[in-house]
């Protein structure tokens, strides 16, 4: 370890060699200890230079905080012992000069102490700034790279607490933890080494219990780490609770199930209160036991130093110092136990964070970029099948050819399936075999971004951002001038409606648009996809939820927009999509009939069937 120090002669390098050496330690037996600091600490390797100074600041603040007990120590030796102190040994021995110095010497100490204390602040805490933003940022791009099966699998709550209270957490220990990780070794090696240089006789009892502190703060740290761990995933539970019923406030409210949520509410932040207890009991009874042992090196030192300066053994002034250091060697030690707990909890959070950052992104080999103005839009899905991750087979050897600039209709059962051709064309999901082609061109070598510009997208589940009509217009095509955002609106019939609410197109819709009717934020939705411009547009069930009059604004605006641009429309009313120029039916993951409107109703089949229930004929 020695060898190491006077190799690395820059610090940063020695507190990487030394946390390598730990977490190499540490991670190859079971507990893996530091594991989760050494992923930190890799992750923080850009800011290499200001954790530097800001260790330097710490150590030095520390340095020049320990000097006024040596200055009392001086102070009294210049009293007793006059023209022969320590000072007057370097030639000022005129006593009212040697206060003066030793006065100039401690506002020099006092005054760079402050300085040092200002700059490690200002340096960890505008660290735990930069890390806390580029984690939160860094960890929010990497959300959006993840596929839709991820958050299938993961409550938007445990994702948002994560994101929030995970990352503070962190940034909380960075505020303030190291440097008091730092500060208390300064102490321990300054002090330390200062009782053996003045009173080897006595220093080993004021040293005795630093060990056995230190082993206690650390089977601590064992004790208290798994409590926290389920703290923090007793909090992605309660934010997950709490996240989804704010979102479903409609539903809880319409069912009057309010005192029901607030049971499941409760049982989840109970949940939270008992796992705190749990580490809470734990944490509290540390420092009370780390007392203990400091008043066994108070009371050593002040039996036998006491009687070493009776016995001459040591000067006075000397027993002063020591009895003023020990205070200053032992007692922050306690603050140890309040750091690992800190250091804890911040663990638990990086352990999350990290495991975020570390979920692998589908590779994706998409190198083929598109010329959106010269995409035609010819699509085909040449013998696909796919199912959802531990699922059935949702599409079998299914084939489909789309023309460029025709109108096609899927029509099918429920969960047949159509919308998962939606989002298998968008490319939310991969192919289990076959594939698909966007004019020639196996989209899966096609760049996602172009891929997901080509197509326009208008869905069931329209959603709103919070924010103005005109901002959710032009979601996605961010430089739109008023005069175009106008347009789209007026082509989507949307124009009459939006100019009718207080503040126009700067009106506030709210969050997810609910301050308007499902009327109006489909046709905003529409409004948005016209500004877009898609030479695809994918329609899956657009009028579903709509009034006749909405339905038939969205008509006669699909009309306009149709024409020349290839549309796929997933419908269950199938008025709306007999003028189509292929109509597909799908069950169970195939195509069975497929052809005009009247066609199919001469091919007297599931169509035929389907056309003669919901025109009332059958
Ligand atoms: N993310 C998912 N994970 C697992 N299974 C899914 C997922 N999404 C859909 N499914 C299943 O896939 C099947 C097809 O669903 P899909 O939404 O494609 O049907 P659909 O034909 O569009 O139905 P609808 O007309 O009711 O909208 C259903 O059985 C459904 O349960």
């Amino acid at each position: 370890m020695y060898l190491y120090f006077w190799y690395y002669s820059n610090p940063y390098d020695f507190i990487v060699v030394v946390a390598k050496i730990l977490t190499s330690k540490w991670t190859s037996g079971k507990k893996q200890k530091f594991y989760p600091f050494k992923r930190l600490f890799d992750y923080g390797q850009k800011y290499k230079r200001q954790l530097w100074l800001a260790c330097g600041a710490s150590v030095l603040n520390k340095l020049f905080d320990l000097a006024p007990p040596a200055l009392i120590g001086v102070a009294v030796n210049i009293a007793i012992r006059q023209e022969d102190s320590i000072i007057a040994q370097l030639g000022v021995e005129e006593i009212v000069w040697q206060f003066l110095i030793l006065s100039l010497v401690t506002v020099i100490i006092w005054v760079l102490e402050s300085l040092f204390e200002y700059s490690y602040k200002r340096l960890w805490r505008s660290l735990a700034q930069n890390i806390q933003h580029n984690l939160r940022l860094d960890a929010y791009k990497h959300l959006q790279k993840l596929e839709l099966a991820y958050f299938e699998e993961h409550s938007t709550g445990a994702l948002i607490s994560i994101l929030s209270d995970d990352i503070n957490q962190l940034e909380r220990f960075l505020d303030s933890g190291i440097n008091d990780i730092l500060q208390v070794f300064t102490t321990v090696i300054i002090v330390g080494g200062a009782f053996f240089i003045i009173a080897p006789d006595v220093a080993w009892i004021v040293i005795l219990p630093i060990p056995f502190i230190v082993w206690g703060t650390l089977t601590y740290q064992d004790l208290l780490a798994p409590r926290y761990a389920d703290v923090r995933e007793k909090v992605g539970l309660l934010n997950s609770r709490l996240s989804n019923n704010l979102s479903g406030i409609t539903t809880i409210k319409s069912f009057v199930a309010e005192d029901y949520e607030n049971q499941r509410l409760a049982s989840e932040s109970e949940a939270y209160s008992r796992s705190n207890n749990r580490a809470i009991k734990l944490s509290a009874a540390f420092i009370p036991m780390i007392r203990m042992l400091i008043l066994v090196g108070f009371i050593g030192l002040m039996i036998f130093g006491g009687m070493a300066t009776v016995t001459g053994k040591i000067a006075v002034s000397a027993y002063s110092v020591l009895v003023f250091l020990i205070q200053r060697l032992l007692w922050p030690l306690t603050r140890l136990g309040e750091t690992f707990d800190q250091y804890q909890r911040a663990m638990a959070s990086t352990n999350r964070v990290m495991d975020l950052l570390n979920t692998p992104v589908a590779n994706h080999y998409d190198n083929i970029a598109l010329d959106l103005d010269a995409v035609t839009g010819e699509l085909e899905f040449v013998d696909i099948s796919f199912s959802y991750q531990n699922r059935l087979p949702i599409i079998q050897n299914l084939s489909l050819y789309i023309p460029s600039g025709k109108t096609i209709a899927i029509v099918g059962t429920t969960g047949s399936g159509k919308s998962t051709l939606v989002k298998l064309l968008l490319r939310f999901y991969e192919l289990n075999y076959g594939k698909i082609t966007l004019d020639g061109i196996d989209i899966k070598n096609l760049s996602l971004r172009d891929l997901r510009q080509c197509i326009g997208l208008v869905s069931q589940d329209v959603f709103l951002f919070h924010g103005t009509v005109a901002d959710n217009i032009t979601y996605g095509s961010f430089n739109a001038k008023k005069q175009e955002i106008i347009m789209a609106a007026k082509l989507a019939e949307a124009d009459d409606f939006i100019m009718k609410l207080p503040y126009g197109y700067e009106t506030v819709v709210g969050e997810r648009g609910q301050k308007l009717s499902g009327g109006q934020r489909q046709r905003i939705a529409l409004a948005r996809t016209i500004l877009k411009n898609p030479p695809i547009l994918v329609l899956d069930e657009a009028t579903s939820a709509v009034d006749n009059e909405t339905e038939a604004a969205i008509q006669r605006t699909l009309e306009k927009i149709t024409v020349n641009r290839t549309t796929i429309v997933i419908a269950h009313r199938l008025s709306t999509i007999r003028n189509a120029d292929y109509i597909y039916v799908m069950e169970m993951g195939k195509l069975l009939e497929y052809g005009t409107h009247e066609r199919l109703l001469q091919m007297d089949g599931i169509y035929a069937s389907l056309w003669q229930v919901q025109s009332g004929i059958k």
